[in-house]
């Protein structure tokens, strides 16, 4: 089965996504579908309003959009007439999300699967599965350092801000307090520092600094350290996008102590993410295929339907 996808939204995301959608074996790329008409890319572009023309044409279409404002006003639209995949990742926020790509799927008889990056998507997995291996699990996220997709989109949503890029800085004493089983009830505000550079003119500086440390979920609760740079500046020095992170879990089993520990370390966070998004596009299409609808998140999917192996040769490879 040819899975024919679709990518809405080019930004650092959807391009990742078009390159790693043309190199899988069971996927074909039909167009990316845009709000802008000046993309200058070789494949299709389409205009992301007359998307709906082409939901005979896509089995999947892959949502790139900003988590910050974008998804929350496009993506059930999409739902209506599409087998999305999103990496939504407000996460406070994810049961309305998940809610409302829920009724619109099932509104257009369609299948939605939600937050697959890896912050919420695979550490969320990797939670709930260390979590339900200790009666009174100890566990704590880390991330960093590295550049937040969905920090720096929310810096640029922020009216006057032409550029940014948002690094998030793990207080290392506290990883290591955690692997030791010792960091408490720490939470991630305590253990995390966000420093964001922004491009933006002077007049706006003020305005702008106070709405990051004003920003609910992303950057409230935090120490913040915001510094405005020229354009120049942060084409040198801020365009690189490493990250990663860390989920530790540990506990007391039949009285013996026992840890866990996912980590990611990533050159650059979009690819990987593209990684996870692209992965649970093929899931979502062989669930779709056999007539699944509504919203699903990562923790209801089976891993093997993430692989382009069938179950069989999956399991033939376990010895
Ligand atoms: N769950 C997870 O682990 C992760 C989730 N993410 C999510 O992915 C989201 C997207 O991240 P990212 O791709 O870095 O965001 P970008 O800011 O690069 O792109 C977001 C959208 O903005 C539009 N856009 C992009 N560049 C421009 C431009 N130069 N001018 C005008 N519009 C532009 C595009 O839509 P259009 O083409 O329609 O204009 C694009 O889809 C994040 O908000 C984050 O929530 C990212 C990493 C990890
Ligand atoms: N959703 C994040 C992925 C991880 C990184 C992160 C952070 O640095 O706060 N939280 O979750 C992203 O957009 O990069």
């Amino acid at each position: 089965m040819t899975i024919r996808v679709g990518v809405a939204g080019y930004g650092n995301l959807g391009a990742s996504v078009a390159a790693l959608v043309r190199a899988q074996p069971d996927m074909e790329l039909v167009g990316v579908f845009s709000r802008r008409s000046n993309l200058t890319i070789d494949v299709p572009v389409f205009p992301a309003d007359e998307a709906a023309a082409h939901a005979d044409e896509i089995d999947v279409m892959f949502l790139c959009l900003g988590s910050a404002t974008d998804i929350p006003e496009q993506a059930p639209d999409f739902a209506r007439h599409f087998t999305t995949v999103d990496t939504y990742d407000n996460h406070h926020l994810i049961p309305a999300h998940r809610a409302a790509m829920d009724e619109a799927a099932r509104a257009g008889g369609n299948l939605a699967v939600v937050a697959t990056g890896w912050d919420p998507g695979l550490f969320s997995f990797n939670r709930v599965l260390a979590n339900a291996l200790f009666p009174e699990p100890k566990q704590h996220t880390f991330w960093g350092r590295g550049v937040s997709q969905g920090h720096s989109d929310a810096v640029r949503r922020i009216a006057g801000v032409r550029r940014a890029a948002q690094y998030t800085i793990p207080n290392t004493e506290a990883i290591a307090a955690a692997k030791r089983g010792e960091a408490g009830g720490l939470t991630g505000q305590q253990a995390h520092v966000r420093d964001v550079y922004v491009v933006a003119d002077a007049a706006d500086h003020e305005r702008i600094e106070r709405e990051i440390r004003e920003m609910p979920e992303y950057f409230v609760g935090y120490e913040v350290h915001v510094t405005f740079v020229d354009e120049e500046t942060l084409e040198a020095e801020h365009t690189g996008m490493p990250h990663g992170g860390h989920v530790i879990t540990s506990g007391i089993v039949n009285d013996t102590r026992a840890s866990i520990e996912f980590q990611l370390e990533l050159e650059r966070n979009p690819d990987f993410t593209a990684a996870c998004q692209v992965a649970y596009g093929r899931a979502a299409a062989r669930l779709a295929a056999e007539g699944k609808t509504g919203a699903l998140t990562v923790l209801e999917i089976p891993p093997y339907l993430l692989s382009p192996l069938g179950i069989d040769e999956l399991v033939e490879s376990f010895v």
